[in-house]
């Protein structure tokens, strides 16, 4: 062993001695002048060279590669960037093929394919970890088997190797997100690596790796595709300022420096300054939920988020282009005429202009063909005026009556001139008027009407319909909300075009965006990288239900490709399997989430009957939290107003690193926050504590499970929750192949929301189950009559097939019989 580490410690010695002898060279060349331009390229090549050399100098490399292939026996040391010494690599990158490999080896598969044909075969024989501190080689770990299993009770884990395992477990103490290149797993480094062009959607449970991967993948493609893709355009899109603050650290370390990261609403600034004034996700959230009509303002939200609105505003843009052409022909004269065909024809040959420039174009094409005319005219008013001249006037005498008979008719030419000019000029101006460049503004505020909606939304509900034009009078008033921000920049760049255009699109969260959302920014971006985890949509009155809408349209343009991460790394296993039984409990329609194995302390429940008793023992656990060497501790509430009550009193007890968060754009200073549950998604701490798990917050609903889910999972090592009266319905434990929870009979509960027995039933009459046969409730046609009777309502239907497919599950197991018995 001791061998081992010295021949590591001198193979790191030689490196360091290559490493900076280079930054030497660079350093002196670097102090050159540039004389030329392309010497002046030269330069700026050298400095990057040598600020990444001083950039991995304190730790050259991470990995070691040993394996067998046609050439013999190999070893390579994979690190950050890739160093070489005469032509010869002493490290490797690990963006590059031999880097993939580093990442694909964990410890199962030993044989891989590669080379650009994939056919050249190669033999792992090892992969070393090494950890460099202070130019020691302080560890080194053979990496041995990382793999899902299923235990016993069918439940799978992935079983991690002492490597993996120990960087879970060293959760460092800065609230920042790390870099996870030396321990990156396979099934995320196969997204890291996907191809540039398609449309990637990446579906992952809380704590797979999806930020991580986002910024990695950056990382990757600048590096893969140099020359396709600019770092000036590549955007990154993530939820809150306090998000974009937390991977801060992680871009230089990655090489990702220049590249755009903002927020969603923050680049909306870049088309409406107004935009400021709209009340942001977070704001809107707390106020539609706390309005005594949030049904009604969900309604609204999920219609204007969604894929038939974005069709209906372009019905309306190209109905009202047309509206703006000419009614009829342009006659000026038989002989000189543009039939509407020919205008429409025109038009529509422009389709892919913005509108405005588009009638520009049709305005330009109107006025030059007036033109020619008018010029066709002149010429042959002019060979008229010849003609008559010749044939009448030159014969005559000279004289008065000659002169006379030659101004008259000089005149008439005139007249006859002025005319058709004028005629030219009206017809110009008539257009010219009503083909004025329209706003966006304008064209917004015109939607909401009644006819519109009858047009080109027939079907839609009495109920929403009404809503509409109801909110239609804001509208116009500009009172807009978040979900007005989508259709009015999507109307802009339809209207004036998009002053903007990316290269690659990252969207992190993107379960928060609507469809609309999702497809307007497709349009901004060649490729996009789009993640997010549908259990964790808090926002889902305005977000995704499930990735299906956006991606049958997304692929009409790009292939789309979607893959699901399902393991997920931040949390302990004791921790995922609570945050299991949520997703159990409400009837999750995606597979649950697989834990790594590592074990920690089992979450507590602890009930407490008054505020001042909470506050005491918060008090008590953040002690023994922090004595137990954790450092980053969130106290989640569920609203503003608890964190700010719970905040003074623990203050009033003497705690001083306390932080109260109660704005996404907020920096986070010190390690123990608190915050409400709504702003602290995608952040991740030591441990988490929650105030309220009482069934009165939440409540079995889809709605308070994504929140609860996501609030769980923020925890690396250890979750308190407390909860006054009972404790919340999804946290009870259940068995997952157990039938869901006691219901009204099956048939019962296709016709009333299982959630809320209040609500009147969906489907006039109930049908009756005769025989076996009834079975076929969950044939093709009784799943289209599910889907037209939840029509207008996803939560609906996405709830009733989730619930269908654990009640599936465990009727195939009872026998056709208990389940007869069940539906009567
Ligand atoms: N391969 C890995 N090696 C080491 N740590 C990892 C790995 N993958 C993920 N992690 C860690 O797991 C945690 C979760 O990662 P990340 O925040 O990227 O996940 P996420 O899918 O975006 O989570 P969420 O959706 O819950 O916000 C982070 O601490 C990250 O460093």
């Amino acid at each position: 062993m001791e061998n081992e580490q010295q021949v590591e410690q001198q193979h790191l010695d030689k490196t360091i001695t290559i490493i900076e002898k280079q930054i030497d060279m660079k350093s002196e060349s670097c102090k050159r002048m540039a004389t030329s331009p392309s010497e002046e390229q030269l330069l700026k090549q050298d400095y990057k060279t040598l600020d990444s050399l001083q950039k991995i100098r304190p730790n050259p490399y991470f990995g070691r590669l040993d394996f067998q292939d046609e050439w013999g026996q190999e070893t390579v040391y994979i690190g950050k960037c890739g160093v070489a010494e005469n032509d010869h690599l002493i490290i490797v990158d690990w963006r590059t093929d031999i880097g993939k490999l580093y990442n694909s080896y964990q410890g199962v598969k030993k044989d891989f394919l590669i080379g650009t044909d994939g056919k050249q075969s190669i033999e792992i024989t090892r992969k070393r970890a090494l950890v460099i501190q202070d130019d020691r080689i302080i560890k080194y770990t053979d990496v041995g088997k990382t793999e899902v299993v299923e235990t016993e009770t069918g439940e799978k884990v992935k079983m991690m190797d002492a490597y993996l395992e120990e960087i879970l477990h060293e959760t460092e103490n800065e609230l920042q997100l790390r870099d996870i290149i030396s321990s990156i797993q396979e099934e995320q480094d196969e997204i890291i690596r996907l191809p540039l062009n398609n449309t990637i959607v990446v579906q992952g449970a809380a704590g797979s790796g999806k930020s991580s991967i986002a910024l990695h993948r950056i990382s990757y493609l600048l590096y893969q595709y140099q020359n396709e893709l600019d770092r000036g355009n590549v955007l990154i899109l993530a939820p809150n300022e306090m998000f974009l603050s937390y991977f801060r650290n992680l871009v230089p370390e990655l090489d990702i420096n220049g590249i755009e990261q903002r927020t969603f609403y923050d680049w909306a600034s870049t088309y409406f300054t107004d935009v400021r004034s709209i009340p942001d996700l977070h704001q809107n959230y707390v106020e539609i939920y706390a309005d005594q009509k949030k049904e009604e303002r969900i309604l609204i939200s999920k219609y204007k988020g969604s894929l038939q609105f974005k069709k209906l505003l372009d019905k309306f843009v190209e109905e009202i282009g047309r509206k703006l052409l000419p009614y009829g022909d342009i006659h000026f004269s038989d002989q000189h005429m543009l039939t509407k065909e020919s205008i429409v024809e025109f038009y529509e040959s422009r389709s892919h202009m913005p509108f405005n420039d588009r009638f520009k174009e049709v305005k330009q094409y109107i006025q030059h063909w007036s033109k020619q005319e008018e010029n066709a005219h002149e010429r042959k008013v002019e060979e008229e005026f010849e003609e008559v001249y010749e044939k009448w006037i030159r014969p005559l005498p000279e004289g008065e009556d000659r002169k006379q008979i030659y101004t008259y008719l000089e005149q008439a030419k005139k007249i006859r001139l002025e005319l058709f000019r004028e005629q030219v000029k009206k017809t110009n101006d008539e257009y010219g008027r009503k083909m004025k460049s329209v706003s966006a503004l304008r064209m917004y505020k015109s939607v909401f009407q009644k006819r519109i909606f009858n047009l080109w939304a027939p079907d839609m509900d009495e109920k929403l319909l009404g809503l509409l034009l109801e909110n239609g009078k804001k509208i116009a008033k500009e009172q807009f909300s978040y979900e007005d921000i989508a259709p009015l920049i999507y109307l802009d760049a339809k209207i004036n075009g998009k002053s903007l255009q990316y290269d690659h699109i990252v969207i992190d969260e993107a379960q928060d965006y609507s469809p609309f959302q999702l497809a307007i920014m497709q349009d901004y971006a060649k490729s996009t990288t789009i993640l997010g985890d549908v259990a964790q949509g808090i926002f889902s009155h305005y977000g995704l239900d499930n990735w299906d809408e956006f991606q049958n349209y997304a692929e009409e343009k790009h292939p789309v490709q979607r893959i699901n991460l399902q393991t997920s790394y931040r949390s302990t296993k004791e921790i995922m399997d609570i945050a299991n039984r949520v997703l159990i409990n409400n009837s999750y329609p995606y597979p649950l989430v697989i834990p790594v194995n590592r074990q920690g302390s089992h979450p507590t429940f602890e009930k407490v009957t008054h505020f001042g008793e909470l506050c005491d023992r918060i008090n008590e656990s953040l002690d023994r939290i922090l004595a137990s060497g954790h450092q980053t501790i969130a106290i989640l509430s569920k609203d503003a107003e608890s964190a700010t009550d719970l905040y003074h009193q623990l203050k009033q007890k003497g705690r001083k690193e306390l932080e109260l968060v109660m704005d996404p754009s907020h920096e986070l200073q010190q390690r123990v926050i608190i915050i409400p549950s709504y702003l602290v998604k995608g952040l991740e701490f030591d441990a988490v504590i929650m105030e309220d798990v009482s069934d009165k917050v939440f409540e079995d609903q889809t709605h308070h499970a994504k929140m609860l889910y996501m609030s769980i999972t923020r925890a690396h090592h250890e979750l308190v929750l407390y909860y006054r009266g009972e404790l919340s319905p999804l946290l009870t434990y259940r068995d997952p192949a157990e039938p869901p929870p006691p219901r009204p009979t099956f048939a019962d509960w296709l016709i009333t929301d299982y959630r809320d027995p209040s609500v009147l039933p969906q489907v006039e009459s109930q049908r009756e189950v005769k025989d076996p046969d009834a079975i076929l409730l969950f044939e093709e046609e009784e799943e289209q009559l599910m889907t037209e009777y939840f029509d207008g309502d996803r939560n609906r239907v996405q709830d009733f097939y989730a619930w269908r497919e654990i009640w599936k599950k465990w009727a195939s197991e009872q026998g056709t019989q208990t389940v007869l018995n069940t539906l009567q």
